[in-house]
Parts: structure tokens; C-alpha cells; sequence
């Protein structure tokens, strides 16, 4: 037989299993149907013992249903035959025959885990792993390994080679792909690690940081749904091209209740994707940020009144800038939150207004209750409070910081001369930019040390309520609806997440630490990331302080990757040159794929520079199939969008050097690399990072010297 016939009649074998568990999914989803139709009616029966099985009934229905209603692109990928002379198959999620055998494992279950772990050198009881590629509902494709080739029966067929280096040749599309298929070994280890406690995965550019992240948050959403689809579990990225470029991973995997955020959109109302110079987003990520809010959030309101004059019964009361700042500072000592305390500086005008009246001896003076009564009546006076003690948003806050006079003063003795102006230079637009993605966690900051004016206590909805205000007593299945509609309806400012999943975490500045921590109190964590490839430069230890704190004190389960499934060899060894001439010894992972073609370095002079960039990228959208990159210094990305304007399209991306953080493009045309690596401290670790985006090529573009 040929071998070409030996694969015919696998691929055929194969076929009629997943011919098999297709028919065996429409059954189910009718069966689901029909049995949430049912439960309904049988909760019409209303006593205790049809609403306990209805209750069961739904349950299983509604969950069923929404999972078998999903889209399953490669529903089997793939088959485990064992010593015991029993095989299963693994997919993306489990599903039993009639007489209850499995046809499908759920990849996260722990049977399925021996799809991932098992070697040659540890086979794991498993004799053959077979990997099956599927488009719609037909098999495509099958990849053996043998992995126990002694208990092997005679019969067993091994066919196909090299199914990872086949899934990471494909052609990348604008969203990240899950990677349910081909996952290994050392990643499975970091996916299942515990649900509890801390989770902390490096390794180096494309080692599947981000895809291990992913998957291990629909692993714990599998293994304890209650507490992670009830409590939440937030994902965050570093910039939103990334998130978007993130956001279909989850989905695909069947898990739709995660909820997903950048380091700009992670407070309520916000959607921000300004980044900024590496040097001034260190300043701004500093701890020291906070004491120089905190003299912000003590000072007068810029353009409030200096005086308060009020004609009371014929006579002037006035009180001046020096008593009205004595005032505020009275009623606003440190830790004192200011948009709480305004009652207290209210208070403090009042006394001091009765003292002058006394002191005046104004005739007829009323009982001081009624003399505050008779000013809190008087439009001018409350005219007055609302300009002088207003209630302040933190973005009214961030605001007072474009007046250079102000920011140098709350600054003075917190930083250096040199860091005060970048802020200065950067605070100075903000007004026309907006705030950015650093900014972000110093709004959050503000709105923490501000507080919020008490409000009324909004009543909550009661997911359990049925019908004429009774409340269910039986509650699996409303349990389950609701936690998938909390998911939803979380309120923005949600704040107890179960899970935190951080990725690109080397880049989180202790500010956004403190944001962070903030939403995840509660909750377990999973951080991953590449020191090598950080931007931050401020101090080391700070850094580890503000996420020791963020991360509390549970247990931490270390992992590291060690293979770069994304770049060439060729690419990565000329991003591997750029890091090695500042840190000879890191450890680097190994690129495990050759394209034969190497980067592309040209020049040009400064006046060619548009030119040239617009052909090396039109040249590199016909070179590769998927996406292209172009990649800038931070400062050059609106004028390189204007230079690349007609080829702007859904596989083209001009992103900065910052947001290129975390992606992945077929192809990457790199601007002027020689100022993305001498433009600030961290400039050798952002080119290390901008050189490890492409799959296949990369073009240099330098400035002619
Ligand atoms: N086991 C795997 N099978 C197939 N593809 C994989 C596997 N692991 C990683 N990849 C692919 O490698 C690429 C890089 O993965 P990912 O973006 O998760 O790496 P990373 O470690 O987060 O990278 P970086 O630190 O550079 O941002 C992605 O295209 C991912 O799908």
C-alpha cells in the first residue's frame, strides 16, 4: 500500500468519527431545547419538587445549549491511542454518545492533558498522539507522533510529520488564533497550573506568553465555573490594539465571559490609547506620582474665588484668600478624601462667619443654627461654595496640571528638575491630545484619593427573583444565567474580579499596579511577561514593591517558556544582536522555524524617507499573505500614517513602537530604528521588542548618516 493510500484511509477513519460526533451534536442540541421547553413548563407546576428538577433540568439545558450553539472551527483536533488498548479524542469540547461514552474529550478535562504532556522520553501511557486538522466539518489533514513505539500493535499507522511546524507556518490574520491544538508541554504546565494563588509565566518574545495566558483563563473557567464565571475573571493588556488583537482568542475557545481591557480603558468612562515616550511614562508610573497628587487634590481650585463678601443685616462679611486656604487645609488633612469632606469646609466657613458676626456685634443677630440656616438659603453664598469647593472629577484634577506654575509647584522636592519638565511638556497639550495611557492610572489614583460625593445607594436588581416578586429557592440554573449575564451587565467600575490575568506585565508602571490592585483584591492572579522587554526605567525596586502589594501575599507557581514560536530564526537573531549588546547573558529562547530569508536593512536620507517607506511597505504587502506591520518611534507614527495613506487597509498596521507591544505581523517594516533605540533609556528593549513582531520579514529603514 502507499503511503499516499495509508493517509486516504486514516483521514477516512477519522472522518466517519467526526461524521459521527456532528450528528451526535444536532441530537443534543435539539435534546437541549426541548428539555429548557420542558423545565419552563414544569416550573408552571410550582411546588417544591418540580422547581428542584426543573431547576436541574434548565441548568443542564441552557448551559448546553449556549455551548453547542457556538461555532466550532476544528471541533476534534485530535486523538490519543494508549497502551490499554483504548483511544480517545480531544477537541474543544467534550460530548458523550448515547449509551454516555465519551466521542470527545474537553481539552481542558484531565484526560485530555496527556494530549499535551506526553513525550517520547515520558510517553504517559500514550502509544500514538495524533493531531487532526479539520475545515468546517471535514478532516483535512492528520499528524501522528509515536511516542511508544515498543507498545505499538502491529496494526497501529503513523502517518504526516511536523504538525506544530505546519500550524506556525500559516498565514496570520488581524486577530491572534487560539492555539488548543498544539499546545505544549511546558505551556500545558502554565495553563493548568492552580486556580489559587499567583501565577507568574516569562520567557522570551514569541514564546506563547500571551496564548498560554488565554487559554489558562477558559482552562479555569472550565475547571471551577462557579467561582470564575461568577466572580469575573478581567484580562489586561497593554495597549487596545492589542486587546483587540486578543479579543476572539476566548470566544473561540467556547468562553465568552471574560472580560477583556487595556492599561487605558481599565477605569470607568475611559478609552484611551495615547502612549507616551518611554521616559515620560517612567515619571508618570513612579509612586511618586502619588504625593504630588495629593498636594493637587489639597490645592484652591485654580480660577476659584479669593474672597467671600457677604452684606449680612447691613454689614460687610468678608473673609479673605489667607482664611479661606486655612479653611480647606483645616478641613482637608492628609488622608481626608475631598470630595467627602466638602460638609467639613462648609462647616469651617459657617464658624468662621459666626466669629465675625460676633465679633462685628451685628444687632439682632439670630441663634447660629438659623444664622447658617439664612446663609445656606442665600443663592450668593451657595454660588460661592460651588465655585470654591466644587464637587472635582479626577480628570478636573489631572487638568490643573497643564499650568507649568502649578505642576512645578506641587513637584518641587518630589522630582528631578529634568523629570518635571517632561511633564510640564507633556502635561502642557493635554488639553488638545487628552489624557494618555499613563494618565490613565493617575485618574484612577485621583478618584481613590478624591473619593466620590455620597450618592444615594442604588438598589441592586435580585438576578433570583421570579415572577410577582418571590424569590426562587431552587437556583442552579439562575445561578448559571446569571453569572453569564453579570458578565454583561458588571457594573463599569466592577471591582472583584475571581481572576486577574496580567499580560505584558514588564511593562506595567507601579501606578498601574496600584490600578490594578484595586480591581483584583479578591481575586487569584496570572502574570505574564518579558523583563528583557520592558520600557519602564525608573527604579527596580519600587517596581517590585508596587506589585508585591498588588499581588498580596499568595502563593506564587513560577514558569518559564523557552521556545519562539513566532519569528523566523532569521528575524529573531537580528532582534537577539540588539539585546545581547546590553545584557550579554539573558537567556534567550530558540526560534524553531527558518525561512531561508533574512531581514532587509536600507537607508535613506531624510527627504526620501516617505518615499521609501511607502515602497518597502507596499513591497512587503505582496511578499506575504497575511498582515504587515509598520512600526515607528512613537514620535514619527502620525507622520508615517499620512506617508502610507493609499495603502492603509484591513492587512496593513502602522503602530508605534509602545503598541507594537505584544503583536504580530507577517511582515514588519521597521522605521528608523537607530531613533527608537537611542531616543530614551529604554530605547535598546523597545527596538528588541519592535525586531520580534514578524513571522516572516522584516525591512529596516534607517536615516542615511
Ligand atoms: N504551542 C503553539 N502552537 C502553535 N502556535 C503557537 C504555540 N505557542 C505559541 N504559538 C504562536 O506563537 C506566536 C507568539 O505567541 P504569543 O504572542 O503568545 O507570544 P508571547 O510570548 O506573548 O510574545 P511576546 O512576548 O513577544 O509578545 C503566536 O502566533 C502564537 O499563536
Amino acid at each position: 500500500m502507499t503511503d499516499r493510500t495509508v493517509l486516504d484511509q486514516e483521514i477516512a477513519v477519522e472522518q466517519r468519527h467526526l461524521d459521527r460526533v456532528y450528528a451526535r451534536l444536532e441530537q443534543l442540541r435539539q435534546a437541549a431545547a426541548r428539555a429548557e421547553r420542558d423545565g419552563y413548563r414544569l416550573a408552571r407546576v410550582g411546588n417544591f419538587g418540580a422547581l428542584v428538577e426543573r431547576d436541574a433540568m434548565v441548568f443542564h439545558a441552557a448551559r448546553r445549549r449556549h455551548v453547542l450553539d457556538a461555532e466550532h472551527e476544528g471541533l476534534v483536533f485530535g486523538r490519543l491511542d494508549l497502551r490499554d488498548s483504548s483511544m480517545l479524542h480531544v477537541g474543544r469540547l467534550g460530548v458523550r454518545g448515547e449509551r454516555s461514552e465519551p466521542l470527545v474529550v474537553d481539552w481542558r478535562a484531565p484526560a485530555a492533558a496527556a494530549f499535551y504532556r506526553a513525550t517520547a522520553a515520558d510517553p504517559q501511557g500514550v502509544v500514538r498522539r495524533r493531531m487532526i486538522s479539520s475545515a468546517g466539518e471535514r478532516v483535512t489533514r492528520i499528524e501522528d507522533d509515536l511516542l511508544d513505539p515498543d507498545a505499538a500493535p502491529d496494526d497501529l499507522r503513523v502517518v504526516g510529520d511536523g504538525a506544530l511546524l505546519a500550524t506556525l507556518s500559516r498565514v496570520t490574520g488581524t486577530g491572534m488564533r487560539d492555539i488548543v491544538a498544539t499546545i505544549q508541554r511546558e505551556q500545558d504546565e502554565a495553563i493548568r497550573s492552580p486556580g489559587a494563588g499567583v501565577t507568574i509565566v516569562s520567557g522570551g518574545p514569541g514564546t506563547g506568553k500571551t496564548a498560554v495566558a488565554l487559554h489558562r483563563a477558559a482552562y479555569l473557567l472550565y475547571s471551577d465555573r462557579a467561582r470564575f464565571a461568577g466572580g469575573g475573571v478581567l484580562v489586561v493588556g497593554p495597549s487596545g490594539v492589542f486587546v483587540n488583537y486578543i479579543s476572539s482568542v476566548l470566544p473561540s475557545l467556547g468562553e465568552d465571559t471574560a472580560t477583556l481591557h487595556s492599561l487605558g480603558s481599565l477605569v470607568a468612562g475611559l478609552t484611551v490609547t495615547r502612549t507616551e515616550p518611554a521616559g515620560t511614562a517612567t515619571v508618570k508610573g513612579s509612586l511618586r506620582m502619588r504625593r504630588l497628587l495629593e498636594r493637587a487634590v489639597r490645592d484652591a481650585v485654580p480660577g476659584g474665588p479669593t474672597e467671600l463678601r457677604l452684606l449680612y443685616r447691613g454689614q460687610l462679611l468678608r473673609l479673605g484668600r489667607t482664611e479661606l486656604d486655612a479653611i480647606r487645609e483645616r478641613a482637608l488633612p492628609r488622608g481626608a478624601r475631598r470630595n467627602e469632606v466638602r460638609r467639613v469646609g462648609i462647616d469651617g466657613l459657617f464658624e468662621a462667619l459666626w466669629r465675625q458676626a460676633l465679633e462685628l456685634r451685628i444687632g439682632n443677630l439670630p441663634e447660629q443654627r438659623e444664622f447658617e440656616d439664612e446663609l445656606a438659603d442665600r443663592t450668593d453664598f451657595r454660588d460661592f461654595i460651588r465655585a470654591w469647593w466644587p464637587r472635582l472629577h479626577p480628570r478636573h484634577v489631572l487638568a490643573w496640571l497643564a499650568d507649568p506654575a502649578r505642576l512645578r509647584s506641587y513637584a518641587a522636592g518630589i522630582l528631578s528638575r529634568a523629570e518635571i519638565e517632561l511633564l510640564v511638556s507633556s502635561y502642557r497639550s493635554l488639553a488638545a491630545d487628552g489624557p494618555s495611557i499613563p494618565d490613565v492610572a493617575l485618574l484612577d489614583e485621583l478618584d481613590e484619593l478624591m473619593g466620590r460625593p455620597p450618592r444615594p445607594a442604588r438598589r441592586r436588581r435580585d438576578p433570583f427573583l421570579v415572577a410577582g416578586g418571590v424569590r426562587e429557592v431552587s437556583t442552579y440554573a439562575d445561578r448559571e444565567r446569571a453569572a453569564r449575564s453579570a458578565a454583561t451587565s458588571r457594573d463599569e467600575d466592577y471591582r472583584e474580579y475571581a481572576h486577574v490575568v496580567v499580560d505584558e506585565a514588564q511593562d506595567v508602571s507601579p501606578m498601574q499596579w496600584r490600578m490594578l490592585g484595586r480591581r483584583g483584591r479578591l481575586a487569584s492572579w496570572t502574570v505574564v511577561g518579558d523583563p528583557a522587554q520592558t520600557a519602564w526605567t525608573g527604579d527596580p525596586a519600587e517596581l517590585t514593591r508596587a506589585r508585591d502589594k498588588a499581588l498580596g501575599r499568595r502563593r506564587r507557581h513560577e514558569f518559564t517558556l523557552s521556545t519562539n514560536y513566532r519569528n523566523s530564526a532569521e528575524i529573531f537573531a537580528a532582534a537577539a544582536a540588539v539585546i545581547r549588546e546590553i545584557d550579554p547573558d539573558l537567556p534567550l529562547p530558540r526560534a524553531v522555524r527558518s525561512t531561508g530569508v533574512p531581514p532587509e536593512a536600507r537607508t535613506a536620507g531624510p527627504d526620501e524617507l516617505p518615499a521609501v517607506t511607502a515602497e518597502a511597505a507596499a513591497k512587503m504587502l505582496t511578499e506575504v499573505e497575511g498582515t504587515v506591520g509598520v512600526i515607528t518611534p512613537v514620535q514619527r507614527r502620525a507622520e508615517v500614517r499620512d506617508w502610507l495613506g493609499e495603502l492603509s487597509g484591513p492587512r496593513l498596521q502602522v503602530v508605534d513602537a509602545l503598541q507594537a507591544k505584544g503583536m504580530e505581523y507577517d511582515g514588519v517594516v521597521l522605521v528608523t530604528p537607530a531613533e527608537i533605540r537611542d531616543g530614551t533609556p529604554a530605547g535598546p528593549r523597545t527596538l528588541y521588542v519592535a525586531l520580534s513582531r514578524a513571522t516572516q520579514r522584516l525591512t529596516t529603514i534607517d536615516l542615511t548618516p
